[in-house]
């Protein structure tokens, strides 16, 4: 047997796909791999903040094309950047262990985000980032970045920047983590929905991939994803909002934390709800009800308005 996988080109996603593949090979030796690369419309177009660019999956949706026309049998992604719709016949397989969910911050010259001095240049194009960091220090100047992990270091060692903020997950999977002054705490900068997690998609019919496949599953982690994925899918949340989610399991309880904002920081709804395991997709769905309710609703009216 042979499994195709498709995988986005970049240093991060093939480190991605091959860790995949490197699991395929000692569960199942006799399986042969291939590692194929995809080009999508988010790798395409590197010089505008994807909040801007708009449209949701814009790294996922060639990837997805290539999975339905038989090209590949599974895509390796990043869940953070997949969407909570799928295109009829397709669904996760596979959500894999958690890498540290947290942001890093790196900067050349400072060791910590309260170090950095009045009126520094932080670099990040989230909105997410953008709003936490302003909520923090307010004083700061936040100038967009975009680009792979690589590109971004280079924007900050070439000076461009003051400090940047990046997924520590990616640093840590290429390898970085010396590039890393300081961990952002969950408090200080709750991270994206499903950051951290590896997420495998494959053709709901292919069976016999999917025997394979599942066996990757880590069952706490796909419990995390699907709270917080509940919460993103029930606000339609995209890259044009400021919002975040991040659950935990402790003591065999489920918690989850939401935040949402206006871009100027201004109005912020943060919430926290909690309960059993198996009430995961209900807890996500009532998280977001209970932020739109205390007033998120028009904060995410305006955002969408302005498209
Ligand atoms: N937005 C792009 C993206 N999608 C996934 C990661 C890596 C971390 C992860 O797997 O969640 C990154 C880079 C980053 O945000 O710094």
């Amino acid at each position: 047997m042979k499994i195709r996988i498709g995988t986005r080109g970049s240093k991060l996603a093939l480190w991605q796909a091959n860790f995949v593949a490197s699991k395929l090979k000692k569960h199942f030796p006799e399986i042969e791999i291939e590692i194929i690369k995809i080009k999508t419309k988010g790798d395409k177009i590197l010089d505008v903040p994807l909040a801007k660019i708009g449209g949701k999956g814009l790294f996922v949706k060639e990837i997805e094309d290539a999975l339905l026309k038989n090209e590949i049998d599974i895509a390796v992604h990043s869940l953070k950047d997949v969407p909570t719709y799928f295109p009829d016949g397709l669904g996760l397989t596979a959500i894999m262990e958690r890498e540290d969910p947290r942001d890093a911050f790196l900067s050349v010259k400072y060791n910590s985000l309260n170090e950095l001095p009045k009126g520094a240049s932080v670099g990040t194009s989230s909105l997410r980032r953008k709003v936490q960091l302003k909520l923090k220090r307010s004083d700061l100047n936040i100038k967009d970045l975009r680009g792979n992990v690589d590109t971004r270091i280079r924007k900050l060692e070439e000076g461009q920047y003051d400090a940047i903020i990046l997924a520590y997950a990616g640093l840590k999977r290429l390898g970085l983590e010396n590039k890393v002054k300081q961990i952002l705490d969950i408090d200080i900068m709750l991270p994206a929905v499903a950051q951290g997690f590896l997420a495998i998609e494959t053709r709901l019919e292919d069976k016999k991939t999917n025997n394979i496949i599942s066996t990757l599953n880590h069952k706490e982690s796909e419990i995390r994803a699907k709270a917080e994925r509940a919460f993103l899918k029930t606000l339609e949340g995209g890259c044009q909002v400021p919002l975040a989610g991040y659950s935990e399991i402790k003591d065999g309880k489920l918690y989850l934390t939401g935040f949402i904002s206006d871009l100027e920081a201004k109005r912020v709804f943060k919430d926290k709800i909690s309960g059993n395991l198996e009430e995961a997709e209900d807890l996500g769905i009532n998280l977001a009800k209970n932020l739109l309710e205390k007033g998120a609703k028009e904060v995410l009216e305006e955002l969408y308005s302005e498209e």
